[in-house]
């Protein structure tokens, strides 16, 4: 595996293709039509065994199109233009949008990238079994959800996605193969898929490889144009080393040497697990605090600035909010307190679980505090919720906390409009017809009411969901938000109008000014929300 094979142009006058490559044994350049084209490179390669072994383009599968394998692939694509890139999905629809100008995500900055290699070095295809066939390298970015039954019920990872790729890798393949773990796993999820593959694997060598993704949603792009690390686990035989180096250059196109780290199988499996642990523990820090600022008259944004000063703490990710949400951050860490607890360590178990409770906790203080604010009721209260996605600058909408809000406010029978710029009404009607899974005793998802569905409306547009409405919720931090006018709102709103702020978004100073009773999460309160205690 190495540089390009050849460069390949069309002469328009002559209706021939100009083929020529360099290498360091051999020079070739000749003019041929299409139909000669693929028989003379054929026949070049065949009369160099060894130029065949050097310049085979190398080829890339990827399992998985999702906010992972999508984004991921298309940046390696960009980046190496001398490696041919298919990401495959069983699901037809997100193939075909994929395939279309609406991709299946947002995610600044992906349409472009996408737009300069699709077609040309980067393909999406349902063919699964065909592009591993060919590939040299597969990855596996599969979803990896919490089980919400059986064994392990409510933390453990579900394997089943990813076995079942195994399982197709290895009856598939027909050539030695580098199988990349992109998903995130559970510690030693490799030495499983190694058994599989090893098992039915007709005397072809596969390498496994753990290559876990740091990239945060909204800011995918950037992150993998610009990775604070690349991670690569493997064996620490001959095999494992050559297939680290392999992996190595493909990210050497573009990520600095130091930045690249490589460690044992284990290690890499688990340091993702451990960075969402550490990531996720930060924000249950500051949300704790948060809690203890509101109870003392300190400014969470001024404590998390002061802590955040010291360098050994560093200033990142010290938002206080309504809580974490994403597909990650629990899922990760309920996995982790299973590993921990199957390991017989139940007090680390404890301590990693405490982070999933604070943040549950975060989110049912701000559905207290709306609803004590309000004279202890919001039933037949429209609520506007503005932003449902659990970030901004993304349309996703798993594990967000507005999830949790809108039904804790819907038990109390208030009337929600929602607002947000990227997640659809159908995604909003579905994730809240579900019945929130009940970690500590799962059983099956019920829909929800049909009543409960009734009490939702979702507009599009901040103005008409706060029309006419006794309170606005903010859920998710979008910059449109932060420049609102908030004269205009207070107008159409009732009266008294409440804004409680989940992500310290608005200048609540000037919203008081403008007549509103503000709640910001973590801030000193103002006089009408200490005199309506929330149960916190
Ligand atoms: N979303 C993130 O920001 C993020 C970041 C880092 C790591 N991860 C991890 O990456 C993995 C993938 O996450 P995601 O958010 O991309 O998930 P996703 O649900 O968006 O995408 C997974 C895709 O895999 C496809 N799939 C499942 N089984 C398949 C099979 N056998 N053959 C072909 N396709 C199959 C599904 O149809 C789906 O499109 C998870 O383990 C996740 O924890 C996610
Ligand atoms: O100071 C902060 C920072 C974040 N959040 C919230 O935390 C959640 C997660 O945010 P973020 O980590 O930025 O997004 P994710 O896309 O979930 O990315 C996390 O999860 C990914 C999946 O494993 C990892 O790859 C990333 O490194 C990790 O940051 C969101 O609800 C944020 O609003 C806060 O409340 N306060």
């Amino acid at each position: 595996m190495g540089v390009p094979a050849f460069n390949v142009s069309y002469c328009k006058q002559t209706n021939k293709q100009l083929i020529s490559f360099i290498s360091s044994t051999h020079t070739y350049s000749d003019r041929r039509s299409n139909s000669e084209l693929k028989f003379r490179l054929d026949l070049i390669l065949i009369q160099n065994p060894v130029l065949q072994e050097r310049e085979k383009m190398v080829k890339i599968c990827c399992i998985g199109a999702g906010y992972v394998g999508g984004p991921t692939m298309a940046v390696i694509a960009l980046k190496c233009p001398d490696i041919e890139v298919a990401v495959v999905d069983i699901s037809v629809p997100r193939i075909t949008a994929w395939n279309s100008d609406q991709l299946p995500i947002y995610e600044p900055g992906l349409d472009d990238v996408v737009k300069q290699c699709r077609g040309k070095n980067l393909f999406f295809s349902t063919d699964v079994e065909k592009h591993v066939c060919e590939a040299d390298i597969v990855f596996v970015s599969v979803n990896t959800p919490t089980k919400t039954r059986g064994l392990g019920a409510g933390k453990a990872a579900d394997l089943t996605y990813w076995e079942s790729a195994a399982r197709m890798i290895a009856d598939v393949s027909k050539s030695d193969k580098i199988v990349v773990e992109k998903s995130t796993v559970p510690v030693k999820t490799a030495e499983a898929i190694e058994k599989i593959l090893t098992h039915n694997s007709k005397g072809i060598n596969f390498q496994i490889l753990s290559n876990p993704e740091f990239l945060a949603e909204g800011t995918a792009i950037e992150d993998l144009f610009k990775p604070d690390r690349v991670l690569i686990g493997g064996r620490e035989t001959p095999g494992g080393q050559k297939a680290i180096k392999a992996l190595k250059d493909v990210y050497a196109h573009w990520v600095p040497e130091e930045n690249i780290i490589t460690t044992n199988l284990w290690s890499a499996e688990l340091s993702k697990l451990a960075a969402n642990a550490f990531l996720a523990q930060r924000i249950s820090s500051v949300n704790a605090m948060s809690a203890l600022c509101e109870a003392t008259g300190a400014n969470v944004s001024q404590v998390s600035y002061a802590v955040g000063k010291d360098t050994r703490i560093g200033s990142k990710f010290l938002n206080a909010s309504v809580g974490f949400g994403g597909s990650c951050f629990q899922k990760d860490i309920l996995n982790l307190v299973y590993i921990c607890e199957c390991n017989g360590l139940p007090e680390v178990a404890e301590y990693w679980k405490q982070v999933i409770k604070i943040n549950d906790y975060q989110k049912t203080r701000f559905v207290n505090r709306v609803v004590a604010s309000m004279f202890n009721t919001v039933s037949n209260k429209k609520i506007a919720i503005l932003g449902f996605a659990f970030k901004k600058d993304t349309g996703d909408t798993r594990e967000t906390p507005a999830i949790d809000v809108c039904k804790g406010l819907l038990g109390d029978k208030a009337l929600l409009s929602i607002y947000d710029p990227q997640v659809t009404e159908d995604q909003i009607q579905r994730d809240l017809s579900m019945k929130k899974f009940d970690w500590d005793h799962p059983l099956h998802l019920q829909p929800m009411s049909p009543t409960t569905v009734k009490q939702v409306g979702v507009v599009w547009d901040a103005y008409e969901a706060t029309k006419d409405a006794h309170g606005v919720c903010i859920l998710t931090e979008w910059d449109e938000f932060k420049t609102l006018d908030f004269q205009r709102i207070y107008d159409n709103m009732q009266k008294p109008a409440f804004v409680f702020d989940g992500r310290n978004v608005v200048d609540s100073e000037k919203l008081r000014e403008i007549g509103f009773i503000v709640y910001s999460i973590g801030k000193p309160l103002d006089a009408w929300l200490k005199d309506m205690p929330a149960l916190v």
